[in-house]
C-alpha cells in the first residue's frame, strides 16, 4: 500500500497573515484542502495523514475534515520542527504501507503525472524526490553580502515534494537522524546522511510551495490556466 503523509503544521510566519497559511484560500478553497484534494482523488494512494498543530486540530477538523466530508484521514501532530512532523507522521502509518509519499501541505498544484512517476520512480530505486532544473545563476554568498561560489547551474535542481520512499528506509534514516540529533531541510537528506543513493524525477515549476504573499497571486494564476 501507498501512504501519504501532507506535513502541514507549521507556523506560516513568512507569509504573515493572522491565521496559519495552510487556512488561507486560493479561489475560495483552502490551500490545505487544495492538496488534499490531489491525493484523495488519486487511485494510487491508499492511505491519507494529516500532520497538524495540537492547537489546532478543532480548526482542522471542523473548517476542513468536516466541511469538505473528508473520510478515513488519520491525524498526527506536528512538531517543533517540519522534520519532527514528518517523523510524527511516519509513526502513524498503516502496518501494510510498503511506500510512503511524503509532501508539503503548502504545495497544493501537485499533479497525478508527478504523483505516479515518482511512486513508481521509488519502487525501484527506495529513494526518489521531484525537482525541477534552477532556471537562474545560483551563488553562494557569505554574511557580507560577497559571492564565494558560483556553482555549475548545469548540476543545480530545486527541491520539491512529493518526496518518495520505501518505509523501512525512511523510518531507518529519520531514527539515525534523531538519534544523531541531525536536521536537514528535507527528507531526502536524511536518506543521504544513511549513505544511500536519492533519485531526482522532473517535476513541474507550478509545483510551488506557498510561502510568502506573493505566491498567493501567483497560486491564483496556476489555478486560472489548469
Ligand atoms: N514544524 C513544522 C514546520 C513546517 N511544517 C510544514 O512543512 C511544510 C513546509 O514548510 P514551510 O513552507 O516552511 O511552512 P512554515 O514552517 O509554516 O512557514 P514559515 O517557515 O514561513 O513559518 C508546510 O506545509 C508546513 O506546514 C510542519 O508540518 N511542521
Ligand atoms: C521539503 C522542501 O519543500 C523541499 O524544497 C523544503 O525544504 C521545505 O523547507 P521549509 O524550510 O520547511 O520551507
Amino acid at each position: 500500500m501507498n501512504s501519504v503523509i501532507i506535513v502541514s503544521a507549521g507556523r506560516g510566519s513568512r507569509m504573515k497573515a493572522d491565521i496559519n497559511k495552510q487556512f488561507l484560500k486560493i479561489r475560495d478553497k483552502e490551500v490545505i484542502a487544495h492538496t488534499i484534494d490531489r491525493f484523495y482523488k488519486n487511485k494510487n494512494i491508499g492511505e491519507i495523514i494529516m500532520v497538524v498543530r495540537e492547537d489546532e486540530e478543532e480548526f482542522f477538523q471542523e473548517n476542513i475534515i468536516n466541511k469538505y466530508g473528508y473520510k478515513n484521514i488519520k491525524v498526527a501532530f506536528g512538531g517543533n520542527e517540519r522534520q519532527d512532523s514528518v517523523y510524527n507522521g511516519l509513526k502513524q502509518v498503516d502496518e501494510k504501507c510498503k511506500i510512503v509519499l511524503i509532501h508539503d501541505g503548502a504545495r497544493p498544484f501537485v499533479t497525478n503525472e508527478i504523483i505516479e512517476k515518482s511512486i513508481k520512480c521509488a519502487k525501484e530505486c527506495k529513494s526518489a524526490i521531484v525537482g525541477v532544473p534552477v532556471k537562474d545563476t545560483i551563488k553562494i554568498v557569505n554574511k557580507n553580502n560577497e559571492v564565494c561560489d558560483t556553482p555549475n547551474r548545469s548540476t543545480l535542481w530545486s527541491i520539491q515534494t512529493p518526496q518518495v520512499f520505501d518505509y523501512s528506509l525512511i523510518i531507518k534514516a529519520h531514527e539515525k537522524a534523531k538519534h544523531d540529533k541531525y536536521y536537514g531541510t528535507d527528507d531526502s537528506m536524511l536518506i543521504e546522511y544513511l549513505g544511500h543513493n536519492v533519485k531526482v524525477v522532473e517535476g513541474s515549476y507550478n509545483n510551488i510551495k506557498i510561502t510568502t504573499p506573493e505566491d498567493l497571486k501567483i497560486a491564483e494564476e496556476i489555478l486560472r490556466e489548469n
